[in-house]
């Protein structure tokens, strides 16, 4: 029995307007149960691509995405809806929580969707918040509250029912950089605790820094990964090297 969380087998994407555009083409990549991986290329690598790919949101042309070995193609509307909701967790770059809820009350969405008792919907709510370091601004509305604090009250939200795989696009893009280290920390704390795979797609080599691999693509293609070993900073060194290597805008490096 492997331990793949998810596989990715020849996906390609091409995008059928009034000119053809192949996004991506035959990425090949497994991740593995418990890992933290990022995924960091230049503007127009086709990152926000794979992400809706893997995410189901969208479909690829060809080749296949297994997710706990079961595809994702190929499943009917309901079934997708249902699949997505147990098993992602999504965060992204402007936080999406319900400004008309308080920060427990967006937390809780996930579980409420699935009928989770409200005796287990508050003791998982109190001790993830306890855990993330928010559990004093529960009640609060998410305008009431920091930037920072918003994207950790969007992470418990994304783990609050213990995903597969918990996907975060730019998440640390909106943060100022300790705010930025902030959430890394808790993502990463998170995955060594709790063993959630985790898939990051991020611009920022500090953010990138926190994980345990990188892929790296470039024109919709696979182009190097990159892993940490046993020092944060010689990683940090590397990424910059790479992104310098594969060009791109300067907000890039
Ligand atoms: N719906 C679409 N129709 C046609 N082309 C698209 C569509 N979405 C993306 N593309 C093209 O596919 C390529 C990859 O785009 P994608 O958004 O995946 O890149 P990215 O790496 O996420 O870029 P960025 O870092 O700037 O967000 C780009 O050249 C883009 O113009």
């Amino acid at each position: 029995m492997n331990m793949e969380t998810l596989q990715l087998n020849q996906v390609s994407k091409i995008y059928n307007g009034k000119v053809s555009y192949k996004a991506l083409s035959d990425i090949t990549f497994k991740i593995q149960q418990g890992e933290f991986v990022g995924i960091m290329g230049p503007s127009g690598s086709g990152k926000t691509t794979l992400l809706n790919l893997i995410s189901t949101i969208d479909e690829p042309t060809s080749g296949e995405i297994l997710i706990n070995n079961k595809r994702t193609t190929g499943l009917s509307k309901k079934e997708l809806a249902t699949f997505r909701r147990r098993e992602f967790g999504l965060v992204f770059q402007d936080f999406n929580l319900l400004d008309t809820l308080t920060v427990k009350e967006n937390i809780i969405l996930p579980l409420s969707l699935d009928r989770k008792s409200v005796v287990e919907m508050n003791i998982r709510v109190q001790e993830i918040a306890e855990r993330i370091g928010i559990a004093d601004i529960l009640d609060k509305r998410t305008y009431e509250i920091s930037g920072g604090q918003r994207q950790r009250a969007a992470i418990a939200r994304a783990v609050i029912h213990k995903p597969s795989l918990l996907l975060a696009d730019e998440p640390t893009g909106n943060l100022d950089s300790n705010s930025a280290r902030n959430v890394m920390r808790m993502m990463e704390t998170l995955n060594r605790e709790d063993h959630t795979t985790t898939l990051l797609v991020t611009h920022d080599p500090v953010a990138a820094s926190y994980c345990q691999r990188i892929i790296f693509i470039k024109d919709g293609q696979l182009h190097n990964e990159l892993r940490r070993g046993e020092n944060k900073q010689t990683f940090y060194q590397e990424i910059i090297n790479t992104l310098s290597f594969l060009g791109g805008e300067s907000r890039d490096i």
